[in-house]
């Protein structure tokens, strides 16, 4: 049963997450707003997806007077070292150095607000993924095809990186960047039953 009185809005502006929700069949707008993506060094990774996507859903909704704002965000974790979007090449390079030839954690988070009676509920899921080691000539082609530049970690397992991923452990959209199973879950609880 699909509820369509509920408005669902998408709070981000990337076309990963729209596409990653359309497989939900449910209705939704997107709206974007520019949130500071910094957070307190002391923070656990869990903390940091859960306050970042919380934040993201947060900006959005205080421009509404109803709906179900959704926010979301992805961190790439390697021994306890967070990895956010890459800012440049050399930082790109130095990130999949880093990851290649072990084994890191993707965390996502997904938040839920309800405009109208201020509900909220955040809650995250993580996946582990190994990366095959790399040569520096193979790091250097991966990032002239541009994939890596916006994405956490610097590679995209659902794109040519999935040819550096040897396997994971764990829900394959958490690292693509909305853990759907999650989702719909959360997602029923603010009255959008998916199933
Ligand atoms: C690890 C990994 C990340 N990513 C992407 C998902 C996210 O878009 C991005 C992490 O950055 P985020 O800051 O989570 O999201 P965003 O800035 O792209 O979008 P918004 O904040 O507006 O919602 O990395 C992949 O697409 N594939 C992958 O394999």
């Amino acid at each position: 049963m699909t509820n369509t009185n509920t408005s669902l809005i998408l709070a981000s502006s990337s076309p990963r997450r729209r596409e990653l929700l359309q497989n939900l069949g449910t209705p939704f707008e997107v709206l974007t707003s520019d949130v500071d993506e910094t957070t307190a060094p002391e923070l656990s990774p869990e903390d940091v997806v859960k306050e970042l996507s919380l934040r993201k859903a947060a900006a959005v909704a205080d421009r509404l007077t109803e709906g179900i704002v959704l926010g979301s965000d992805t961190i790439v974790v390697l021994n306890g070292q967070i990895l956010g979007k890459p800012m440049d090449e050399s930082d790109a390079f130095r990130m999949l150095s880093m990851l290649q030839g072990q084994e890191h954690t993707v965390y996502s988070g997904v938040a839920l607000i309800d405009v109208a009676t201020k509900r909220s509920e955040v809650s995250f899921s993580h996946t582990q993924v190994k990366i095959r080691p790399l040569s520096k000539e193979e790091i250097n082609s991966y990032i002239a095809t541009r994939e890596p530049m916006d994405k956490a970690g610097s590679y995209a397992i659902q794109g040519i990186g999935a040819t550096i991923v040897e396997g994971i452990k764990g829900d394959y959209f958490t690292v693509v960047g909305l853990p759907l199973c999650l989702t719909a879950n959360m997602l029923s609880r603010f009255g959008i039953v998916i199933l």
